[in-house]
């Protein structure tokens, strides 16, 4: 479980987050929702601790992160996974090379060792004959593929994807959201993903918070979220079409 508490950061005296706190719960997928510039990608630094809250703290399952010791903090870094958008592979090395380069750097591994865990990784994610494919080889959705292998390879207690689906189509969204939400499971993981997608919501949104101009303004889950009374929350859904239509037929089956 991470714990977030009242989390403010500002830019050059522009304040980007206004006191965010909340709990991402284990083995599920907790998404950050919110139109661009909200701040949700600035959160996710704020946890990794890529970037210094001016206030507030983090906490992954009990253990004070931000501002403690070194050693502690790199500690709790290497049981973090990241799935970066547009995935962030190494162009100069294979598949097999990208998913072993965390083992090689966070790990004692014997190479033997390292590549029976690479191997599985890959059949986990549904790559199991891509090994020596190059990432310019490779489809949108199969470097995210390869992208996850690598970000659960050593074994991450936590697991941070930044807008996973962006650039691709909506049938292989669908199927990257899926393969997330069922290793978060799996693994009992806690998985914070980052997204303006309302399909994700749709579909693995297990815990949702929803941030507006650097503020939680509403938390929830896909169950209760067409139903949320919150403008800015319910401007965001229904500016889809499709989402308005779904909400007609919902409105006219209940009467
Ligand atoms: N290092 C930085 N220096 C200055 N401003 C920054 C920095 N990082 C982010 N910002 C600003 O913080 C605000 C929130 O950015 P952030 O990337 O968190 O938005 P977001 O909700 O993730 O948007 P998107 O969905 O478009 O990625 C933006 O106005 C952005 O310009």
């Amino acid at each position: 479980m991470i714990e977030i508490h009242n989390i403010h950061k500002s830019f050059d005296g522009k304040k980007v987050l206004d006191g965010i706190s909340g709990v991402f719960e284990t083995g599920k997928t907790n998404l950050l929702l919110g139109a661009s510039g909200t701040g949700k990608s600035v959160l996710l630094k704020c946890i990794v601790g890529l970037v210094k809250p001016d206030i507030g703290s983090v906490t992954f399952d009990g253990t004070y992160f931000t501002n403690n010791k070194l050693d502690i903090r790199q500690e709790i870094r290497r049981k973090i996974g990241m799935l970066f958008q547009g995935s962030a592979l190494f162009d100069s090395m294979t598949v097999e090379e990208n998913v072993e380069f965390p083992l090689k750097m966070l790990s004692h591994m014997p190479k033997s060792e390292r590549m029976d865990r690479v191997n599985f990784c890959l059949q986990r994610v549904g790559l199991e004959n891509a090994n020596k494919k190059m990432p310019s080889e490779l489809s949108g959705g199969m470097k995210k593929r390869v992208g996850i292998a690598r970000a659960i390879a050593p074994n991450c207690t936590y697991l941070f994807c930044d807008e996973p689906n962006s650039g691709l189509d909506p049938l292989t969204a669908l199927k990257i959201d899926a393969l997330i939400a069922e290793i978060t499971e799996e693994y009992n993981i806690t998985t914070i993903v980052v997204t303006h997608d309302m399909n994700s919501v749709i579909e693995i949104g297990e815990k949702i918070m929803f941030l507006y101009e650097g503020k939680k303004i509403w938390e929830g889950s896909r169950d209760n979220i067409l139903d949320a009374e919150v403008p800015e929350l319910k401007e965001f859904i229904f500016a889809n079409r499709l989402m308005r239509d779904a909400k007609k037929v919902e409105k006219g089956a209940a009467k």
